[in-house]
């Protein structure tokens, strides 16, 4: 089996306060899918994604990635495959300096030297923030170190790339900057947005979470045709497939 495959089977989580956030998912992403998960908020997207690199465990049900179900053996193995970019980057950021968190990863991985210096220019380079590289992550405006946070698992090479809101906080070049680096990643991306202008560019595939479960899951443009669905789950339609407001046309 490749060890992109990211397999989740009757999940279910439940909060130690008694909130239900997911009920009964199910679903498989095979190598190289591009698949948004969508949702309005509070739906789960969140505490989906963060089961899948081991951040919560499961009340109920199970994760496989690749080979490996998810537990406490697989979890170094899991989480070298899966990078995962949070909806907070302050969640991710914590060194000195901008480019001891990028470093961190690989120095991590048992990497050195010039390796490391070049896995962190690169990745630097790619969310356009080389110039930041001496700053400290705190001082970093908020969409600065949302890309900051991207490259510090960038740097890693991840096999899969799971990002929760990528594009939230983030000036329009920045976005459309983040968006090529996405086409460009050929392995497997799993990513909630909000943007659903983004979500139809990037990804064939989405899964539409509400109230915790799995209320839709195919083709992208399919599922944004459907407006009784869209609405049910407090969606709309990407701006790009609505009717201009001047001439009506699509
Ligand atoms: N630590 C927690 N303890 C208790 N309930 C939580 C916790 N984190 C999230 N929840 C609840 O779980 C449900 C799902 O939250 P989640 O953050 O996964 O939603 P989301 O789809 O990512 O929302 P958004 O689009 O607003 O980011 C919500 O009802 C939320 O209030």
């Amino acid at each position: 089996m490749s060890h992109h495959i990211v397999e989740v089977k009757n999940l279910r989580h439940v909060y130690p306060d008694g909130t239900a956030a997911l009920s009964d998912i199910s679903f498989r992403i095979t190598h190289g899918e591009s698949v948004a998960i969508i949702g309005a908020n509070g739906a789960g997207k969140s505490t989906l994604l963060l089961h899948l690199n081991g951040y919560l465990a499961p009340t109920a049900g199970e994760i496989r990635i690749g080979d490996f179900p998810m537990n406490k053996a697989t979890l170094p193995e899991i989480r070298r495959t899966v990078g995962m970019v949070f909806q907070d980057p302050d969640d991710q950021l914590f060194m000195p300096t901008v480019y001891d968190d990028v470093a961190f990863g690989p120095l991590n991985l048992g990497l050195f030297g010039a390796e490391v210096e070049q896995r962190v220019m690169d990745a630097l380079q790619r969310v356009g923030a080389v110039h930041l590289q001496e700053k400290a992550p705190y001082h970093l405006s908020g969409g600065e170190k949302k890309r900051v946070a991207i490259a510090t698992v960038l740097s890693m090479s991840p096999d899969i790339l799971v990002m929760d809101e990528p594009t939230n906080g983030l000036d329009p070049f920045a976005r459309r900057q983040l968006m090529g680096l996405l086409k460009d990643f050929h392995h497997t991306k799993i990513f909630t947005s909000h943007d659903l202008d983004m979500v139809l560019e990037l990804c064939e595939r989405t899964i539409i979470l509400n109230q915790g479960e799995v209320k839709a899951d195919g083709p992208t443009r399919e599922i944004f045709q459907n407006e009784a669905l869209l609405a049910q789950c407090r969606l709309e339609k990407p701006l790009s497939m609505q009717g201009c407001p001047v001439c009506g046309k699509r």
